[in-house]
């Protein structure tokens, strides 16, 4: 398959990053080397998008701080970049919503800024001019798929935390590509639910065969515990928590009394 024609893929993650770890960077990494090994994609660029304040989910430092961190995380990336649109929210915004927005804000720069993408344009415009071009071809050409580890794939079956219409929009519409993660079975889960099982074409499992068990939990207790974190998180970001005097046993109790956002559609208990 010529260059032009492989699918250009964003891939978009969504979390807390409180704070980003060297795994979250390595998700991408994963990500971008098994869809390119098929042959069929290239990966143009990675979002992080870190969860605004609203979410409440406890110890949930203020986003200003986490969105920084993750900056000077991708600063020598060529790739991954930080978005913080979504945490400039004033209320928590449903990841399908945030899929939507950063679809609909890459397909217009995928398809019409990037050099290479000339030929295709002048075939595409060639079309619109013939009447022939739809959503449909847009979407075979470039797509934006949710990166995420496997304990978000499974959290899907959380009573009343993700809306259906949302789980099949965001395997069906867009895709997904979930990184395995110690604790988690993810073909068994996507085997045993209905919805994932029909469109599992469109879910991309990622082996990590070196075991990874960084979680930004764990960094954040050893932060707490005076100990230290060097090589678990990019030496900038390691600075940036000394300086501004980030985590604390006070920071961990944060939210601590209140229901995360998307439970409190429903009304239901805490996590
Ligand atoms: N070690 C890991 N292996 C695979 N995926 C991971 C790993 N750590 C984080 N992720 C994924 O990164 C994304 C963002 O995660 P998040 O910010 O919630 O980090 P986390 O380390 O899981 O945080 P926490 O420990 O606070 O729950 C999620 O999709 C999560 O599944
Ligand atoms: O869209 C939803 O219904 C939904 C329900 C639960 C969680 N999420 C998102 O999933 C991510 C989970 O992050 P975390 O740190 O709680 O593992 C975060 O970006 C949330 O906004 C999204």
């Amino acid at each position: 398959m010529a260059l032009q024609e492989k699918i250009r893929v964003v891939l978009l993650a969504c979390g807390s990053f409180n704070p980003i770890t060297n795994m979250h960077l390595r998700m991408f990494e994963l990500a971008r080397d098994h869809l390119e090994d098929t042959g069929r994609y290239r990966v143009v660029k990675g979002i992080i998008s870190p969860v605004g304040d609203a979410y409440k989910k406890k110890g949930l430092i203020e986003a200003c701080h986490r969105v920084e961190m993750a900056r000077l995380a991708t600063e020598s990336s060529s790739w991954i970049t930080v978005d913080d649109w979504e945490s400039q929210q004033v209320d928590w915004v449903e990841t399908a919503k945030v899929i939507r927005h950063h679809h609909a804000v890459s397909s217009a720069e995928v398809n019409y800024d990037e050099v290479d993408t000339v030929k295709f344009t002048k075939k595409r415009r060639l079309e619109e001019t013939k009447g022939s071009s739809s959503d449909h071809n847009r979407l075979e050409t470039f797509q934006l798929k949710l990166l995420c580890g496997a304990d978000v794939l499974e959290s899907f079956s959380t009573p009343n935390l993700w809306k259906k219409e949302d789980i099949a929009e965001i395997v069906g519409r867009f895709g997904l590509v979930c990184i395995t993660r110690s604790g988690c079975d993810a073909e068994k889960f996507v085997y045993q639910s209905d919805v994932l099982h029909k469109y599992r074409k469109n879910i991309h499992i990622v082996k990590e065969w070196v075991t990874n068990e960084i979680s930004a939990t764990h960094v954040r207790r050893a932060i707490c515990r005076g100990q230290s974190v060097r090589y678990l998180l990019p030496e900038p970001v390691v600075h940036y928590i000394q300086d501004q005097h980030l985590y604390s046993a006070e920071s961990e109790q944060k939210n601590a009394d209140v229901i995360l956002a998307p439970l409190q559609r429903y009304g239901s208990a805490t996590e």
